[in-house]
């Protein structure tokens, strides 16, 4: 068990739906433009959540929420299609928290290496969806001296973080702008399924 790339896996059709149930999710969660905690400094991405839980960030801290924090609503709940892609592909026993929702809007849209640590449990892994333009992806090891590599990450494109890989450090470098006509205005949404809290059997 270990980190996984299926290029291309969802057809056209599944991701135009995906496209049309974040579109709808952004409706009831906008997107927010999410600052740096201690600098202050905006993140050159977009984010919004479904879930009970939605991944955020302030000058305090990232951390998980249970509301959005500019209108303070409940996040909406994650769209069955997804809880099922879930399933399908980290056969993990429960159900996933969060659904947090990176919009890339265009050039200068990026995402410095990072692990995704917020959470209370590693043991779950990671899934993440890539709708739009081809993201250029940088993959480390548990070390951020680690080395890394950088591969295309088309539009369709599934990954699973899963065993060691949870906790590799990763981002993403740039988008190839204009690769993918999926999104209306262009750029890329990329969608990550997390488990947050240990269950509790
Ligand atoms: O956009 C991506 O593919 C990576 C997203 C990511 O690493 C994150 O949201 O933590
Ligand atoms: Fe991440």
């Amino acid at each position: 068990m270990g980190f996984r790339l299926l290029p291309d896996h969802l057809n056209r059709e599944d991701q135009q739906a995906l496209l049309d149930l974040v579109m709808a999710l952004a409706q009831e969660a906008p997107f927010t433009r999410y600052v740096m905690p201690r600098t202050g400094r905006p993140f050159s991405i977009d984010m919004t959540n479904a879930g009970s839980q939605g991944w955020i960030a302030d000058r305090s801290g990232y951390r998980y929420s249970p509301v959005q924090p500019v209108t303070g609503r409940p996040w909406p709940a994650i769209p069955a299609t997804l809880l099922d892609l879930w399933h399908t592909h980290t056969g993990y026993p429960h159900e996933p928290e969060c659904c947090l929702i990176n919009h890339y809007r265009g050039e200068g849209a990026r995402l410095s290496l990072h692990r995704d640590e917020d959470e209370e449990t590693f043991d779950a892994p990671i899934l993440n969806i890539s709708l739009g333009d081809t993201a250029v992806f940088r993959l480390g090891g548990p070390k951020r001296t680690d080395p890394t590599r950088s591969f295309p990450v088309t539009s369709g494109s599934i990954m699973i973080f899963a065993g060691p890989s949870r906790l590799f450090y990763h981002g993403v470098d740039r988008l190839r702008v204009g690769s993918s006509q999926l999104l209306p205005d262009g750029g890329r949404l990329n969608l990550t399924l997390r488990r947050v809290t240990r269950p509790t059997r």
